[in-house]
């Protein structure tokens, strides 16, 4: 079985008397992509922060790779190799495309390596007509095509996204679609979506959170056609 890449056990984050995360186990292999799926206010979102960094659980911790990493910081996680991309990310809207990965690659790599490794990306990522671009001038999809870019940028062995997809024509999504396929040769991913549309067209195996709990693992057809999470969505009692 291939390796665990990213783990957590008991994960819980309260705010106040809301329990946002409450005692997640969770577990990721090599190479797996993995959707995070769940109604309004199910706590994927938190998961996501608590993971990447953005939050430190209340209880519980998180390992990737075998490394606790429950207290850490987003930069430190990044500098494990892994490629993250927020709701807000941390690029320069008065650069150019260029410019904004290579400042990207240059965190991982020489000057050098890192022009090199800016045309590789502009090239994967079918950059080349907006590479001189500034970032403030582009369409929402090229946007996020370019945010994927400053991900792919560090060669990471885990991606963790939250919503990719969001506010995206269905051409946007297809050629999204194509580049996190590709990520997912090297990476294992983690998605967290509401585009259910999207969700279909990528994922294999989807993990359902509700009221801050995993409701349900397991392929995504068979999430889909569930009639607990059906009920969950629609706000049904079972
Ligand atoms: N900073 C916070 N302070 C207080 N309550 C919070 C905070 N962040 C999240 N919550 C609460 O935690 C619960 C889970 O929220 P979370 O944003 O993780 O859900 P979600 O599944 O990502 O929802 P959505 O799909 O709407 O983004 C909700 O009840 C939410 O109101």
């Amino acid at each position: 079985m291939a390796e665990v890449v990213l783990e957590t056990h008991g994960l819980t984050m309260r705010f106040g008397g809301v329990v946002a995360s409450n005692n997640v186990d969770f577990k990721l292999r090599a190479r797996e992509l993995r959707c995070l799926i769940g109604p309004n206010g199910a706590g994927k979102s938190t998961f996501f922060k608590c993971v990447t960094g953005l939050q430190t659980p209340t209880e519980g911790e998180v390992y990737m790779r075998g490394i606790e990493t429950t207290h850490w910081i987003p930069h430190q996680i990044a500098s494990l190799g892994v490629g993250i991309k927020t709701q807000t990310p941390n690029v320069m809207d008065s650069l150019s495309v260029f410019e904004n990965i290579w400042l990207a690659a240059r965190r991982f790599h020489d000057v050098q390596e890192a022009n090199l490794k800016t045309q590789e990306i502009i090239e994967r990522l079918a950059l080349g007509s907006i590479a001189r671009d500034d970032l403030g001038r582009l369409a929402h999809g090229e946007r996020q095509r370019v945010e994927l870019g400053l991900v792919a940028v560090g060669d990471p062995w885990l991606v963790l996204l939250d919503e990719p997809a969001a506010g995206m024509s269905a051409e946007d999504v297809e050629r999204m679609t194509g580049i996190i396929h590709e990520l997912n040769k090297t990476a294992a991913i983690i998605i967290v979506e509401h585009d259910m549309q999207f969700i279909r067209s990528i994922a294999d195996m989807v993990t359902v959170f509700h009221q801050g709990e995993v409701l349900m693992e397991d392929h995504v057809d068979r999430v889909m056609s569930d009639p607990t999470v059906r009920n969950v969505y629609l706000g049904k009692k079972n």
